[in-house]
């Protein structure tokens, strides 16, 4: 048996010549690389990763990192100009924009995956440059940029982790004027003056808000819903609208967009305005004119060209939503042979990192169980979460931090529903953060059993909150137990306390 580093080295040599590996990896984000570390892990079991553009995927290079990135300084200086003491030291000229660029683009390692190819080799997984397709049962073909197809098999199973990329709606003249989106908004390389902003979800909430942070004079966010952040609590898209209009945004809800012209569009490359001036028509409800139009409108599958028909999916994944649909364990429904598994975005449970690379390690660990010949029926091999313990941070300001279900999701799975909520402003830990501190807390109980099914915290010191609400949740703590976790003052966690005397001064 090779030692690990021979393996490793054998593995480098001589994947451009090997055509079989145990388990073959289609897309290498996230969710991929994760599904291909936890099947081989400790053992001698060959993985190759297939990736058409960047290991690491969306999250590294035109998502998470460069939107965090850039939300950090915004949030660090807005946070400051709402301190005595410092708020007047601050230079009236605002952010340095170019160093602002410049610290995203370390985070996206200036778009070179070198590192993240070194990490794959060193965890003993090959990477194969080019665009997968299923072929038939365990059977890939991947084309490189040069248009040479070669034919690839796995021995114990293929994972699709082929992740969605951004939706541009069909709306006549929108694509035609090439609008930006989250790839440029996250990769922008000039700052507009003036922005519309189609969609009011997660992404169109976070780019406004570092959009505003970095200069930009005139922005116009539109919403077709009543909301943003329509699937959040209601009072989460409440308090982000009001914060992003107090810093001048345009909020737009209920609009719909029937057209949209441009002047001389030009694709001069991510994140560069892309033309003259865009005009979006709302209809008999006017328009809005800007220098950029960026679409957040939601995410679609990559599935579309990836051979579902040779394993008889094409149905099943266009009958949900070009989604590929999963059980449990991630094996996808409706192939038999227990040899193909799909995890992260391309599989719609939950469009977000943490929860693809949760999949992505019990895929794997099935994978591998499997492998040993075992039946990987416990508990660690099922996903278990995505039903009702998706954790997730919008990285707005306020911040909004959620687990579980909202009260109406709660409501409509038949739970026998109790709130309870409390003004985090009143939280003396929270006071202390900032001044004009603005937020809220919302937990979502089951009566019948005092568990917690869902908590929402808006507010500054949110993010961190958040795990102590999934770790309820998960562990099953019933709220009479919760009493004797006792938060430390001064600190935000003291709302934990504040919903639980409020809940006991209601009953
Ligand atoms: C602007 C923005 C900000 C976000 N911020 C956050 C955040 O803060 N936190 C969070 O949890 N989530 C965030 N998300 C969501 C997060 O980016 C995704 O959930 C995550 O990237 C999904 O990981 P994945 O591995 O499933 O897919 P991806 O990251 O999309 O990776 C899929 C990979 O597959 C490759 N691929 C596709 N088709 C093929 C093919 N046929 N052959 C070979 N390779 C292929 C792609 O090139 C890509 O590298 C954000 C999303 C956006 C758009
Ligand atoms: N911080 C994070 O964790 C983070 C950040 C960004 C994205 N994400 C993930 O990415 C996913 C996708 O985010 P998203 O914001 O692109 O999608 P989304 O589905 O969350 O929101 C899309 C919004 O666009 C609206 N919309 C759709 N068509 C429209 C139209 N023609 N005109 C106006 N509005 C329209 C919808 O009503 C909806 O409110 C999120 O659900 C989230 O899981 C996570």
């Amino acid at each position: 048996m090779p030692s690990g580093q021979q393996r490793r080295g054998q593995g480098q040599r001589g994947q451009q010549e090997r055509d079989t590996w145990d388990v073959v990896v289609l897309g290498g984000g996230p969710a991929g690389e994760n599904a291909a570390d936890y099947a081989v892990r400790g053992t001698d079991r060959t993985a190759v990763i297939v990736e058409s553009e960047l290991v690491g995927g969306e999250c590294s290079y035109w998502a998470c990192m460069p939107s965090k990135a850039l939300l950090r300084s915004v949030q660090v200086a807005e946070v400051a100009r709402g301190l005595p003491g410092l708020a007047g030291r601050l230079s009236k000229r605002g952010l340095d924009v170019g160093a602002v660029l410049g610290r995203r683009d370390t985070f996206t390692s200036h778009l070179d995956d070198s590192g993240q190819v070194r990490w794959a080799n060193g965890a003993g997984i090959d990477v194969l440059r080019g665009t997968a397709r299923l072929a038939g049962p365990r059977t890939v073909e991947v084309t490189d940029a040069e248009g040479s197809t070669r034919t690839v098999t796995a021995r114990e199973a293929v994972v699709l982790a082929t992740g969605t990329r951004a939706t541009v709606p069909d709306v006549p003249g929108l694509a035609e004027a090439l609008p930006w989106t989250s790839r440029d908004v996250t990769n922008l390389h000039q700052v507009p003056k003036r922005v519309v902003v189609l969609g009011g979800g997660v992404v169109a909430c976070e780019a406004a808000t570092w959009l505003l942070g970095l200069g930009v004079e005139e922005l116009t966010l539109v919403e077709r819903g009543d909301h943003l952040l329509g699937r959040a609590e209601p009072f989460a898209g409440e308090l982000v609208r009001e914060a992003l209009e107090a810093r001048g945004a345009r909020v737009l809800l209920g609009r719909e967009v029937t057209r949209v012209t441009r002047e001389s569009p030009r694709d001069k490359g991510i994140g560069h305005i892309a033309g003259g001036p865009v005009t979006v028509h709302l209809g008999r409800r006017g328009s809005v004119t800007a220098d950029e139009v960026v679409v957040a409108t939601g995410r679609t599958p990559n599935t579309a060209d990836l051979g579902l028909e040779a394993v008889g999916l094409a149905d099943a994944v266009a009958g949900n939503r070009g989604y590929v649909p999963v059980d449990d364990r991630l094996q996808v429904q409706g192939v038999t042979g227990q040899w193909l598994y799909a995890v992260g975005d391309v599989n719609g449970r939950a469009l977000l990192t943490h929860m693809g690379k949760y999949q992505g390690r019990i895929a794997g660990a099935v994978i591998a169980a499997r492998a040993r010949g075992e039946r990987a029926v416990g508990r660690e091999y099922r996903d278990v979460a995505s039903a009702r313990a998706v954790p997730s941070v919008t990285f707005t300001s306020p911040e909004v931090a959620s687990v579980g279900l909202t009260e109406a999701a709660a409501r409509d799975a038949g739970v026998d529903v109790e709130t309870v909520e409390y003004d985090l402003a009143a939280v003396a830990g929270a006071s202390l953060l900032r001044d004009d501190y603005t937020g809220r807390a919302k937990l979502v109980v089951d009566r019948a059993t005092d568990l917690l099914v869902g908590a929402t915290f808006v507010g500054e010191g949110s993010a961190e909150l958040l795990h102590s609400a999934t770790v309820a949740i998960v562990g099953k703590v019933t709220l009479a137990d919760l009493w004797h976790a006792v938060p430390s003052y001064p600190t935000v966690s003291e709302v934990w306390l504040r919903l639980l005397e409020t809940r006991r001064t209601a009953s």
